[in-house]
């Protein structure tokens, strides 16, 4: 099989790379600064035990499709139709994301769909470099065909991952595990405004607290967190890495000043059901339009005072119970 990553920044270049130094057939897809470093120089990989620069081969758009191909979608959920719209869609194609709305974007377009729910601690904050934090495993994965089930491809791709360093489990029911990476992720837009400030768990319960009730409403399954630290078991914990600073993709969105966040897929997915449910959702509601907020204006990760969201949070929530 030859993978194709698309999107190879923090969690595509660590996927990327365990598969390359797995000796799988690798080739990287980038765009601008990224892509001009790695074809220039190969992409560097920063683990907490070593760094090491690897030459993996790169392109920056779509190249002759060989019969064994397999497109790994690795951008953030707002990138997915433009990112794969070049591609030809007799591939197979696996959402190496998080959110849930990807798989079913992706069926309408590309008939043959797997989902991967992420568990991967990873950094990508300079043209070329990728950092993966997980030790001693970079990451855990869930992997099975959109919208169920298992097959050959699927078992052959959990083996390759496995292989390489990535610990994956294939699963018939990969949306249960992605919908409970979700009620995880809500936290992930306290993080980019807040960072991990006191208050920051206070408030990642709330907008989970209210996740799981849209869920519960909506008669969707979910993984519970401790299933999903049962499956993680000991095979990924979090070492830091001297010299780096750590935090969610989110918060890289903003670091980076990509100009765009994917709270609209997280937060944004239970505002979207609790719409749909009429259920409402105040908390996810201003962790969503803040995040998008802070990204249109190119604003520091972490330069929201915690008790400023909670306000802004408390007074939605009024408002909604009036
Ligand atoms: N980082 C983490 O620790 C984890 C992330 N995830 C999930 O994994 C997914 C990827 O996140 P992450 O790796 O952090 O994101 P990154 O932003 O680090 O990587 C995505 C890459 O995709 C590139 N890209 C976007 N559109 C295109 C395109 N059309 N063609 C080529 N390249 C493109 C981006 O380029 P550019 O920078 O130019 O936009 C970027 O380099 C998200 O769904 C995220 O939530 C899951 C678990 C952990
Ligand atoms: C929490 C984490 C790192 C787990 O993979 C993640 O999903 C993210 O940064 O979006």
């Amino acid at each position: 099989m030859r993978y194709i990553v698309i999107g190879a920044g923090a969690v595509g270049g660590t996927i990327g790379a365990r598969l390359f130094q797995g000796g799988h057939d690798v080739l990287l897809i980038a765009r601008g600064a990224h892509y001009e470093a790695l074809r220039t120089g190969g992409l560097r990989l920063i683990t907490p035990h070593s760094t090491e620069t690897l030459p993996i081969p790169a392109a920056d758009g779509p190249v002759a499709p060989r019969e064994d191909d397999v497109l790994v979608l690795a951008t953030k959920s707002q990138d997915t139709i433009a990112a794969l719209d070049p591609w030809p869609r007799h591939l197979p194609v696996v959402c190496a994301q998080n959110g849930v709305e990807n798989e079913r974007t992706v069926l309408r377009r590309f008939a043959q769909v797997y989902g991967m729910c992420v568990w991967l601690p990873a950094l990508h904050l300079e043209p070329g470099t990728v950092a993966a934090y997980g030790h001693p495993h970079s990451g855990m994965f869930h992997l099975g065909r959109y919208p169920q089930g298992v097959d050959d491809r699927a078992r052959q791709m959990t083996a390759d991952l496995t292989k390489s360093g990535l610990v994956t489990v294939t699963t018939p029911d990969v949306m249960r595990w992605k919908y409970g990476k979700l009620l995880g992720n809500l936290g992930n837009a306290v993080e980019a405004l807040c960072e991990r400030a006191p208050g920051f768990e206070a408030l990642h319960e709330r907008a989970r607290a209210e996740g799981t009730a849209v869920l519960e409403e909506a008669g969707i399954l979910y993984s519970s967190p401790q299933e999903e630290r049962e499956a993680r078991g000991r095979k990924v914990d979090l070492l830091p890495v001297e010299g780096l600073s750590r935090g969610g993709s989110s918060w890289q969105s903003l670091a980076r000043g990509s100009g765009t966040i994917e709270a609209d897929y997280l937060n944004g997915e239970i505002v979207l059901l609790g719409r749909e449910y009429g259920i409402p959702t105040p908390v996810n509601e201003v962790l969503q339009q803040e995040a998008g907020r802070f990204a249109r204006e190119r604003l520091p990760p972490g330069s929201m005072p915690v008790e400023r969201l909670t306000a802004l949070i408390d007074e939605r929530s009024a408002a909604v119970s009036r």
